[in-house]
């Protein structure tokens, strides 16, 4: 019988590169093993290679804060988290693998008069998009969260908020490991370790990818490689309308269950929830330069921590444990590029900035049917990369609950 350790040593296999795939899903975070398993599961590839120059959910995937929630504002961006919210609902079921996906509700709190204006529209557009969104008022929200200090440290006083009760939180790295066994039980390549430094493309259509582990001959490339993708694209020859820069998390010392949902704040750069350790996971907003380190740095958590201790003064005397950052790749209209590139054969998913992992299911999903059939999925064609020159853009800073 296997260990447990040699178990999950062989949750996955982890080949050498062959000379030939029929696809290459570059990036392997959750958006890129999604691709690649919906690329096997339902349109029939099998010659399929994920390339990965660092570990299965070393970036962005196994780094975020795990909010899930579908509460956007505009019909396109309600059509795509809400597809996606609802495969969260059957993940767990759908790879046999407890993702621990916990629909505890997520709180937007309006700080500002123009927030509880923006929130109560957003609210409406959800309602007639059919997605679950309610207006609380300030005692409705201390009802929600009684740690909760409405003055907001007479700063930012809560005049209110809007909740998601079929929001919440998931495990980030099970969701990597879950369709990364999934994908390897289909006879998908998944190959770590192993960076793309450059294409082969001939008459504008790509015919290789050059790898640390050698030469790849395809023509289909999938880009999914988060606050990277301006780099890859560079390598292809054209630029994307993406600012990288790390975005920040921290986590405090274990303690007994006190908040029991997620609590976000864009008006303060804060947000917390708790894990079933019983750590308070913290978010902030993302650094005010572009940049590709994945560390914190203390000018943006004391803002947030500061900003914490104001709306829950108890928390005043907590420790923090440990810090962490991504980097994140946002557009100017803070949603994601899903579609063809300007290279035949290869295909963007990027641009979701600090709230993709919610739209992990959903994004690998339309993906996946938009490589495999050459022209975008319905719910992706308004994310085209397109949209940047016809300026039909789909902005959504307001519902990102993120400063960045
Ligand atoms: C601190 C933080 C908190 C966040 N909180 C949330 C949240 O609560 N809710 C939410 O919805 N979103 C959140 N996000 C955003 C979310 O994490 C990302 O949008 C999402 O996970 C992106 O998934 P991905 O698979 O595209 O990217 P990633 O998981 O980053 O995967 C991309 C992969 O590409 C690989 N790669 C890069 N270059 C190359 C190369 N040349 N060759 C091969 N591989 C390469 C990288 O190593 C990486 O593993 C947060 C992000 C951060 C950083
Ligand atoms: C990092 S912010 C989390 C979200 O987008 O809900």
């Amino acid at each position: 019988a296997l260990s447990y350790h040699e178990n999950w040593q062989q949750a996955w296999h982890s080949p050498e590169p062959k000379k030939q795939y029929d696809a290459v899903i570059v990036g392997g975070g959750g958006h890129g093993l999604v691709t690649a398993y919906y690329l096997a599961k339902e349109h029939g590839l099998r010659n399929i290679a994920v390339i990965e120059r660092g570990w299965l959910g070393g970036g962005n995937t196994g780094r975020n804060t795990t909010i899930v929630r579908s509460n956007y504002m505009w019909d396109q961006s309600a059509a795509l988290y809400e597809h996606s919210l609802k495969l969260w609902e059957n993940m767990t079921r759908e790879l046999n693998f407890n993702v621990m996906f916990s629909q505890r509700s997520v709180l937007n709190l309006a700080h500002t008069l123009n927030e509880v204006r923006i929130t109560k529209r957003r609210i409406n557009s959800n309602r007639l998009n059919g997605i679950d969104s309610e207006w609380l008022e300030p005692e409705d929200v201390k009802r929600e969260v009684p740690i909760i200090d409405l003055r907001g440290g007479g700063r930012y006083p809560v005049m209110g908020g809007s909740i998601q009760r079929r929001a919440g939180t998931a495990r980030h790295d099970a969701v990597a490991w879950g369709y990364a066994r999934a994908c390897s039980e289909m006879g998908v390549d998944i190959i770590q370790q192993c960076a793309v430094e450059g294409f082969d493309i001939e008459g504008g259509q790509v015919t290789g990818v050059r790898t640390s582990k050698g030469h790849i001959k395809t023509n289909k490339v999938g880009l999914v490689v988060a606050g990277h993708c301006g780099v890859l694209a560079n390598m292809a020859g054209f630029k994307l309308p993406v600012n990288s820069r790390p975005l920040q998390a921290l986590v405090s010392e274990p303690v007994k269950p006190i908040v029991h949902n997620v609590v976000m704040a864009g008006a303060v750069h804060a947000y917390i929830s708790q894990s079933d350790k019983g750590e308070l996971v913290i978010g902030a907003g993302t650094d005010a330069y572009n940049g590709y380190s994945q560390w914190g740095s203390n000018p943006v958590t004391e803002d947030t921590l500061a900003a914490i201790c104001e709306l829950y003064p108890l928390f005043k005397r907590m420790r923090m444990l440990r810090q962490w950052g991504g980097v994140v790749d946002t557009c100017p209209d803070a949603s994601p590029i899903i579609g063809l590139s300007p290279v035949k054969g290869m295909y963007l998913n990027c641009g979701w900035g600090t709230g993709g992992f919610k739209a992990t299911p959903g994004s690998g999903h339309i993906f996946a049917d938009t490589v495999a059939n050459n022209r975008p999925h319905p719910i992706a064609a308004p994310f085209a990369l397109d949209r940047f020159r016809t300026g039909f853009l789909i902005d959504e800073h307001a519902a990102a609950g993120v400063a960045h």
